[in-house]
């Protein structure tokens, strides 16, 4: 009897820099590129596609697990996160090797239970007492019913495919949903607003203590070139200088970076503008949370 497909829905998730991207890049094996998918069979965002002979494991992103805030934003992310993991076929909660805080806790009433959410250690490469992760581990299932636990290196490439295997068992049967060399559908616009916000937060990142929201306003094909103007959506005034740099130093490297970055996604001369709007209390309103795309 033939082996039967699997395809199906994987989130990653966890505490902020514990390396879901770095996962994520080295499960996927390669660099984003654009492609249009097969039938409109999700509305999930999906992140990145990997195809083996016998599964496809589509991997989608989880909205942003909000802790620091207080009121509407808070609720509204956690009633998304708890609606797109209960959507997906398997969760990888990552927790850092040793690095146990209150933000990974934060996330434990919203994982699903059962046969789903599979504990993964990250950058065990760096773990110094190798001895320690017997009592780490433990000390994470006591609190969790994971129903696997796989420790890792995206760095290393270590465990990588016990990983996909043990993701493998946990998804459905199925036809799969993308042509085999697909490796993401997401949206150009939305790649180079995510690629602005990488390099704001690279940059200024600690500073911005209510972080930022970038949105593309103006994205136009100009022969072989294209036009993007980019909005960053700052919450208060005062964080205008810290984005600003001094004479505008820190706006030209994220422009600069983000834009080069843009050109080799598109392979095309992109003219990148970007500027500046402070939407005052923006986190805490929902209507403008939905305006700039939270919903
Ligand atoms: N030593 C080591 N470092 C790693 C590994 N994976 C990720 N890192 C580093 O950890 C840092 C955070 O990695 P990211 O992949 O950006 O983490 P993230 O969870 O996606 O972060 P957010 O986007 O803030 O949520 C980076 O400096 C990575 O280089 C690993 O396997 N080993």
């Amino acid at each position: 009897m033939s082996t039967p497909f699997r395809c199906g829905f994987v989130a990653i998730v966890g505490r902020p820099n514990v390396g879901k991207s770095t996962l994520a890049n080295a499960l996927i094996g390669s660099k984003i590129s654009i492609v249009s998918r097969k039938a409109q069979t999700t509305r999930h965002r999906i992140n990145g596609v990997l195809t083996r002979d016998h599964e496809q494991f589509v991997f989608v992103d989880t909205p942003g697990f909000q802790t620091r805030h207080g009121g509407a934003m808070n609720r509204m992310m956690n009633r998304v996160v708890t609606q797109a993991l209960a959507d997906v076929d398997v969760v990888l909660h990552v927790v850092e090797a040793g690095k146990w805080s209150e933000g990974d806790a934060q996330l434990l009433p919203l994982l699903p239970k059962g046969n789903k959410t599979i504990l993964v250690i990250s950058k065990v490469d760096s773990l110094k007492d190798k001895n320690a992760m017997f009592a780490f581990v433990s000390k994470l299932t006591a609190q969790f019913p994971y129903s696997a636990v796989v420790p890792v290196s995206a760095v290393k490439s270590v465990q990588l495919d016990t990983l996909l295997d043990e993701i493998a068992t946990r998804l459905p049967e199925g036809e799969p949903m993308f042509e085999a060399d697909a490796l993401t559908d997401r949206p150009v616009r939305f790649i180079a607003a995510e690629l602005i916000r990488e390099k704001i937060f690279r940059l200024v990142g600690d500073e911005l203590p209510y972080g930022c929201t970038v949105v593309i306003e103006q994205w136009e094909e100009e022969g072989r070139s294209v036009k993007v103007a980019a909005c960053i959506v700052i919450e208060r005034e005062s964080h205008r200088p810290i984005l600003l740099g001094a004479g505008g130093m820190h706006m030209k490297r994220i422009a600069t970076e983000a834009r080069q970055d843009i050109e080799k996604l598109l392979d095309k001369p992109v003219f990148l503008e970007i500027y500046i709007k402070v939407r005052k209390g923006w986190s805490d309103r929902e209507a403008a949370l939905r305006d700039l795309g939270y919903e």
